[in-house]
């Protein structure tokens, strides 16, 4: 196949809750939207996951955006491409900035999957018919409000609650949480908020039977972690240090963490993805899919990856209903008893709404071969 239009759109979408977590609150879902055409008139979206701020990864929607215009779209016009993994190669020559290189490789993803006649999931090698799923709540205004918050998507039937503590928000609340819910499966999320000089505080976590405890050091480390981990029972679970196989590769060997969260947008693209999912397997590090806030196409891709045999824990995919009014794929992503039901339809499996997509687009630029 050969790509000969690419059209990038600036989406902004309204969230229905504030998200809170120790480095700021996001109320708008800002982001990148890319539709991709080829020359046989197949055409796939990927959604691009980066923020508008730095504060998760250094990406931003406008770093994207100018890695996209200046570098991986004249990179990939009108280059013969037979399976999204060239698309990988084609971008070797780029450093980082994964989030933009993943964006047009979900699409890829997506335009292989239709032009193959299958599910995306089953072109994975996926095998699930139906996945787990978590939720991952923001940071409340008080701890009577975060126990409200857990209790209702405790009763919608989620299969994890997952909650984000900061330093002088942490063991008090998942106390009180645990004395409220005993037995539920929940986990905790520090987005790096802590340092060694906290050990105490996180060794107090283990009192909690708390699932995992989701990257409470640096961005960047996987030295401190593994310090960490040996004092700790509680198992770590490596989210933002975790960027390729070959962090995972090293993260594993020195004893880092017990599980991994896959980004397909935080590793460069599904490609990656699928290759640290069979590196934990081998190893016997069980892997769940971590959400960015997704609109429908992101989800989409990340329910389709969540198909694969060693996403054993529940992942952070909530139904579309969660973050947004309206989404931008028809159906939308319902969860039921805390499971969905991944799409047996060609593709990603679910429609682009055009209507909803029109109508959150703030700017957009076609790029044509020339
Ligand atoms: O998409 C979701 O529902 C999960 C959201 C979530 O927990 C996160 C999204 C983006 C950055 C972080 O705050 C956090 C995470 O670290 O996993
Ligand atoms: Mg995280």
């Amino acid at each position: 196949m050969k790509i000969n239009k690419i059209i990038v759109r600036h989406l902004k979408m309204p969230m229905k809750h504030p998200f809170t977590t120790s480095f700021g609150t996001i109320n708008d879902k800002s982001f990148l939207l890319l539709e991709v055409h080829t020359e046989e008139g197949i055409v796939g979206f990927g959604e691009c996951v980066a923020f508008e701020a730095p504060w998760y990864t250094e990406e931003t929607v406008k770093t994207c955006w100018h890695m996209l215009e200046d570098f991986l779209i004249p990179i990939i016009l009108q280059k013969d491409i037979s399976h999204p993994n060239d698309v990988t190669k084609l971008f070797e020559s780029i450093r980082k900035n994964k989030m933009a290189k993943a964006s047009i490789e979900g699409a890829v993803w997506d335009i292989y999957a239709i032009a193959s006649n299958q599910p995306l999931a089953k072109v994975l090698g996926g095998t699930k018919e139906k996945i787990d799923v978590g939720i991952s709540l923001g940071i409340q205004p008080t701890i009577e409000k975060q126990i409200e918050v857990v209790g209702k998507y405790i009763a919608e039937g989620y299969k994890r609650i997952k909650v984000k503590i900061k330093p002088g928000w942490d063991v008090e609340v998942i106390k009180k949480l645990r004395e409220t819910f005993p037995d539920v499966p929940m986990m905790a999320d520090a987005n790096s908020a802590y340092t060694l000089k906290d050990i105490d505080i996180l060794k107090q976590l283990d009192e909690f039977n708390l699932m995992m405890i989701e990257q409470p050091l640096a961005y960047d480390d996987i030295v401190d972690h593994a310090t960490l981990q040996k004092q700790l029972q509680t198992p770590i679970c490596l989210d933002e240090s975790i960027l390729s196989l070959e962090d995972a590769r090293k993260a594993i060997e020195l004893g880092s963490c017990g599980i991994i969260n896959i980004k397909i947008g935080r590793v460069g693209g599904i490609s990656e993805a699928i290759k640290i999912h069979d590196y934990c397997k081998s190893k016997g590090i069980p892997v769940w899919c971590g959400g960015m806030l997704e609109a429908g196409i992101g989800r989409a891709h990340n329910i389709a990856l969540t198909s694969l045999s060693n996403f054993v824990l529940p992942g952070d995919t909530a139904g579309s209903s969660h973050y947004f009014e309206e989404d931008i794929i028809q159906p939308e992503v319902v969860v039921e008893d805390g499971t969905i039901r991944e799409a047996q339809t060609v593709g990603i499996g679910y429609e682009p709404n055009r209507k909803a997509i029109e109508k959150y687009t703030v700017s957009s630029k076609t790029y044509n071969y020339i």
